[in-house]
C-alpha cells in the first residue's frame, strides 16, 4: 500500500531547511514587537518564514487539502483548533528572544498531525545546522543518524530542562523557581534550558539530558518534538502524571517513566489556558 505521508514529510524537512536559511537572511534587519507581553518577542522574520512556509506547503499540496496551526497567525487572531483533518503545526523561529539577542539556539518546527496524532515532526536546529526528525512507527534522527533517549535511571545523575517562559506574574513565577529549586535540591546534576521548548525536546531525543518539563508552552512549540522524543524511546505526560494534551499548555518529555514521575513530584503547578480555549469575546 503507498506511503501516504512520505512525500509530505520529505518536502516538511526541506521546507524547514529552507526556513532557516531565510531566517538566518533576516538576522541582518531584525525589527522586535511584543505579543502578550513585553518579554514575549515576536519579529517580522518569525511572521515572513511563517508564511512562506505556509505558502509552500498549500503550493504543494493544495490550497485547501490541509489545515495549519502557526504560531504567528494564531496570535493574528487564526483559530488554534486540532481536528482529525490533515494538520500543519508550525513555529517558524522557536527560540525567539534567543534569535533577537542573538543567543545560539533557534530552530524551526513543523508538525504534521492527522486524527489529532503527529504523524511526523522536523526540528531543525538552525545554529547547530542538525536537522531532528521522526515519522511515526520509524524511528527518530539527527541528519541520518538515529538517535535514543538516555538510559539513565538514577535522578542523582541526571540532568533536567525547564524554562520559565514569558509570563512574569509573580505568583507563577514564584511556583516556577520553586519547582526548579525542589528539583535542583533532589539532588540533579544540572538544570539547563537552550530558550526554545523544540530544541529542549530534542536534547531529550538525543540523551543529552534526561527530561524537560514546562507549563504555559503551546501546541506549536512541542508538536514536532513530541514524536521525535517518543520515537527514540522517551515517554511524554501531563505535569499531573496523567496522560499528555498537546493542547493543554502543559508538558512533561522524559527518557523513561521513573525519571518523569520524580520530576512530577516536585512540579508546583498553575494554572494556563488552553490551545484550543475559546477566544475571549
Ligand atoms: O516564542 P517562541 O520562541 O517560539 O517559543 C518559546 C518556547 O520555545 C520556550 O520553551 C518558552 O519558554 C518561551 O517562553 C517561548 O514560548
Ligand atoms: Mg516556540
Amino acid at each position: 500500500m503507498e506511503d501516504p505521508w512520505q512525500k509530505a514529510y520529505d518536502f516538511a524537512v526541506a521546507v524547514a531547511r529552507k526556513a532557516g536559511e531565510i531566517r538566518k537572511a533576516g538576522e541582518s534587519e531584525i525589527r522586535v514587537m511584543t505579543k502578550s507581553s513585553t518579554v514575549d518577542l515576536v519579529t517580522k522574520t518569525d511572521e515572513r518564514v511563517e508564511k512562506i512556509i505556509i505558502s509552500s506547503l498549500k503550493e504543494e499540496f493544495g490550497e485547501d487539502a490541509h489545515c495549519f496551526i502557526g504560531e504567528e497567525s494564531v496570535a493574528k487572531g487564526e483559530p488554534c483548533v486540532l481536528s482529525d483533518k490533515p494538520t500543519w503545526i508550525i513555529d517558524p523561529v522557536d527560540g525567539t528572544t534567543n534569535f533577537v539577542h542573538g543567543f545560539p539556539f533557534v530552530a524551526v518546527s513543523i508538525a504534521f498531525a492527522v486524527n489529532k496524532e503527529v504523524e511526523f515532526g522536523v526540528v531543525y536546529s538552525c545554529l547547530e545546522d542538525k536537522m531532528y526528525k521522526a515519522r511515526k512507527g520509524k524511528g527518530a534522527f539527527c541528519d541520518d543518524e538515529p538517535i535514543q533517549v538516555s538510559d539513565m535511571k538514577d535522578i542523582n545523575k541526571s540532568i533536567i530542562i525547564s524554562e520559565h517562559g514569558t509570563d512574569r506574574s509573580p505568583e507563577k513565577v514564584t511556583k516556577i523557581f520553586s519547582t526548579m529549586q525542589k528539583i535542583l535540591c533532589i539532588p540533579v546534576h544540572g538544570l539547563r534550558g537552550s530558550g526554545t521548548a523544540a530544541t529542549n525536546m530534542c536534547l531529550v531525543a538525543t540523551g543529552a539530558v534526561e527530561a524537560f518539563f514546562e507549563i504555559g508552552i503551546h501546541c506549536w512549540d512541542i508538536a514536532a518534538g513530541v514524536i521525535i522524543v517518543k520515537e527514540a524511546g522517551g515517554i511524554l505526560l501531563d505535569v499531573d502524571g496523567g496522560p499528555f494534551d498537546l493542547m493543554s499548555r502543559r508538558m512533561v518529555s522524559a527518557n523513561n517513566e521513573l525519571i518523569a514521575k520524580r520530576i512530577i513530584k516536585e512540579i508546583e503547578i498553575f494554572p494556563v489556558g488552553r490551545d484550543d480555549a475559546p477566544a475571549e469575546k
